[in-house]
């Protein structure tokens, strides 16, 4: 079975010998170095007290790296630095001693012999008493960076201590005071100083940068000749189910994607710097893929796990009552165990993302997916995207021996929930038989796939360019959306017009999300639907808005941002534009209705408010983009609507208020602009005529019947519809509470809703509230303000 390929190839690459640590430690006598610093001359070693102040007295406040930013934040970070431009190292055996240090730091780490490791000074740090780094993962400032070595010279301290941790194992590293302390650790570690409890603590810091010095040989000895067997195996036989039922696979799996145990960047990604273990696994099956006739490429992989976990806490319910609670027979139980003080309950623990005392159950699923990898022929890495199946996937470490990078936990829902999510980053050598190159790298979204096909079209071999564009169809599904996918969709693009054959272009261009599309691709997208005619356009345009983008989580509101540029350009590109322009904004219009309809039902009047008026800019720029026609009926359509809509009316008409006059008239859109604000005008009017709500009227709209049409309902509306009734006192269990609680918020009504805790059942007091005519007040002051802003920016067009 595909399974024992699999098992025995994770077993072969497990081999105790090719074991690196993730973090070295060496010391070796004071002798050796000789350090000088400007402003303070050679420093004696061991360090002591009035030396360390005359470093600080040298030195700034450190900073960090936190994403693209550098930071200075002393709760995250309390020390002193001094940069590397004003020290410097030296001594009779300095180099000597260092390059020992490195070639021992290489093979504790497990680098190959065929890496050569240089240290660059980056920082001298001084930690006085109380002052410390917290844990961090130091950035990779250079392509070739593997680790840091931190020098930390002789000195008398105590606290301080260096601790750097992998895999969920961790090492504390005491400097030496009478020694040169050497410690080294990978990059992807991380790592922490404690607080000096007293005295001074003065490292150097070195980025650790890896080189290659010379060709890997053949062969190191390693079970190459087995592991080559086995991948052969692994690609002959049937592709394993994960669970027994269904039919059997019957065609062998396409890929072997085996898991790498050290986090790498997309810079660092290369087989000469590969970490620990990873290095003299990856370079066995490299050479095991070679043999076998394979070809294999670095990948970064991100992994979701999800377990079925117990929290170490009590649940609540929605309410801030125990589950058990109205079942619960204990008159000693009475109030305890039901309020959260914050009444979200775990709330700190989603704050820390730490879950790690939750209790692991089974494993309920888990997805691995492909984002970047590097090419065959070792010229960097692109962007892909490609979903691992089961069968392919293989590890020597599992995921949950690892830490995860982000946790999240999900309580009990009905008919899922006690589960923790968590989510790695791991890089993997992916390999494939050499003669499916082609399709495994298409798969994936290669954009250099898709380059190949190009080059069959412009050496004029069609014939050749089809069959491989059309072996592409069983999986060529879903290649993205947004920004990040508008390569891969312009080289598509180009592909499908060179075709000549409408419905291997339509298959190639089908898998993108609407968010892809943009100006610069609007020469080839005329030039598509002159070639293959309007219909083929319009059908092609309507797949984009299917469900991608929203898996891709693309931006839809920015993209529609650029949708009157993109509609623009169609229109005035050779070929056909009109054909893909119209389409487009009938279908971005036809999306944001679906929205906006869904807003037009929410019964809590700020949440649907505020959701109308996030659809304002986008509705504005899907009008800019229409053709008069199109524009025509969208407007239409809108003043049909319920008079909710001006919610989301005013903001639209608000962003087209800010566009420059001259950029407003006279065009499509404006017709319709000027149609809506006339529609405005009118409800408006004759809402603020409307006469103002008696001070005794407490009567509400009824929130309407539920679907289980339970006895409940009836009565709650009868107290909503009542002038005078303020109050009402309704003893109810706990599950008919709930009902009406849930009534209650889904309309969004004034009415307060509270459990009096005594007797059996419980007792709801339902209290209408002063919201009941300060929130008509408010509507009315809003209208009265929009009346003022619409005559004034869209006065009425004379008839
Ligand atoms: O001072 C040390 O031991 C380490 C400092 C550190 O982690 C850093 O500079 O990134
Ligand atoms: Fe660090």
């Amino acid at each position: 079975m595909g399974h024992g390929a699999r098992r025995r190839l994770a077993e072969l690459l497990d081999q105790e010998e090719q074991r690196g640590d993730f973090s070295t430690r060496f010391e070796l006598s004071a002798h050796a170095l000789r350090i000088q610093v400007d402003g303070v001359g050679e420093l004696p070693l061991p360090v002591r007290a009035p030396v360390a102040k005359k470093l600080i007295a040298q030195a700034r406040q450190a900073r960090f790296g936190r994403g693209e930013q550098t930071l200075s934040d002393t709760r995250v970070r309390d020390t002193w630095e001094i940069t590397p431009d004003r020290v410097t190292l030296g001594g009779p055996d300095w180099d000597r001693t260092l390059s020992g240090v490195l070639d021992g730091v290489r093979h504790a780490l497990g680098l190959p012999p065929t890496t050569a490791l240089r240290a660059e000074p980056h920082a001298l740090l001084v930690y006085g008493k109380g002052q410390f780094f917290l844990p961090h993962q130091d950035s990779e400032k250079d392509d070739s960076m593997v680790g840091t070595l931190v020098v930390s010279l002789p000195s008398h301290h105590s606290g301080g201590e260096l601790v750097v941790e992998h895999a969920g194992r961790s090492v504390t590293h005491r400097a030496s005071r009478e020694q040169l302390t050497f410690v080294a650790f990978y990059a992807d570690c991380r790592h922490e100083v404690r607080p000096v409890t007293a005295g001074y603590r003065v490292t150097l810091t070195m980025n650790l940068l890896a080189e290659r010095v010379r060709p890997a040989d053949g062969n190191d000895g390693g079970p190459v000749a087995d592991l080559a067997h086995r991948l052969t195996e692994h690609f002959a036989q049937p592709a394993e189910q994960r669970y027994g039922y269904g039919r059997p696979e019957t065609t062998p799996p396409n890929r072997l994607v085996y898991l790498l145990d050290h986090e790498y960047s997309r810079r660092g990604l290369d087989w000469d710097r590969l970490k620990g273990a990873d290095a003299t696994r990856a370079a066995r099956l490299r050479q095991a893929a070679g043999q076998a006739g394979c070809e294999a490429v670095l990948a970064l992989a991100e992994v979701k796990e999800t377990w079925d976990a117990v929290p170490p806490y009590d649940r609540y319910d929605y309410y801030g009552e125990t589950e058990h609670f109205d079942e619960c027979e204990d008159d000693e139980c009475e109030g305890e165990c039901r309020l959260d003080p914050d009444g979200e309950p775990g709330a700190e623990r989603r704050r820390t993302g730490d879950f790690s005392d939750y209790e692991l159950g089974d494993l309920i699923d888990d997805e691995i997916t492909l984002g970047w990898w590097t090419r065959p022929d070792a010229t960097g890495g692109e962007q892909i995207s490609l979903p691992v199946p089961y069968a392919e996937v293989c590890a020597t470490t599992e995921n949950k021996d690892l830490t995860p990078y982000q946790s999240e936990y999900e309580g009990y829902m009905g008919n899922y929930g006690n589960t923790l999510d968590r989510w790695y980053r791991r890089a993997a050598v992916v390999l494939w038989p050499r003669q499916r190159s082609f399709a495994a790298r298409a798969e994936a979204g290669s954009e250099q796939a898709l380059r190949e096909l190009q080059g069959h079209l412009d050496a004029g071999e069609l014939h050749r360019a089809r069959t491989l564009a059309q072996s592409l169809a069983p999986f060529w599904k879903h290649q993205g959306s947004g920004e990040a996918a508008a390569p891969l969709f312009a080289a598509a693009l180009r592909v499908a017009v060179g075709l000549r054959d409408a419905d291997t272009a339509a298959m190639l261009l089908a898998p993108f999300g609407v968010e892809t599309l943009a100006e610069e691709h609007a020469p080839d997208l005329a030039a598509a639907a002159a070639q293959y005619g309007w219909r083929w356009a319009r059908n092609t345009v309507s797949t984009w808005f299917g469900p991608v983008g929203a898996r891709t989580g693309a931006d839809r509101t920015a993209w529609l941002a650029s949708l009157p540029g993109l509609c623009a350009a169609l229109r005035t590109s050779d070929g056909d534009g009109d054909a893909v322009a119209a389409p487009l904004a009938e279908g971005a219009w036809q999306a944001t209705r679906q929205q906006l309809t869904g807003w037009l039902d929410v019964g809590r009047e700020a949440e649907r408010r505020a959701g109308m008026e996030r659809l304002g800019a986008p509705l504005a720029h899907v009008l800019q983009a229409a053709d008069g026609g199109t524009a025509d009926t969208i407007a239409t359509a809108l003043r049909g609507l319920p008079d909710t809509v001006l919610e989301c009316l005013l903001p639209v008409l608000r962003t087209a208020a800010r566009r420059p006059a001259t950029a407003r008239n006279g065009t499509h859109a404006a017709r319709a602009f000027q149609a809506l604000a006339d529609h405005c005008e009118t409800v408006l009017t004759t809402s603020v005529a409307r006469p103002v709500r008696a001070a005794d009227d407490w009567s509400l709209a009824p929130a309407g019947a539920c679907r289980s049409g339970c006895d409940l309902c009836p009565d709650l509306d009868a107290f909503l519809n009542s002038r005078t009734r303020r109050v009402m006192e309704w003893p109810l269990a706990q599950a008919r509470r709930r009902h009406v609680h849930s009534r209650i918020d889904l309309a969004g009504l004034p009415v307060s809703h509270t459990t009096r805790r005594q007797g059996r059942p419980y007792t709801l007091v339902l209290t209408k509230t002063d919201a009941v005519f300060t929130r008509e007040q408010a509507t009315r002051d809003r209208a009265e303000a929009d009346l003022v802003w619409l005559r004034k920016n869209w006065p009425r067009t004379p008839r």
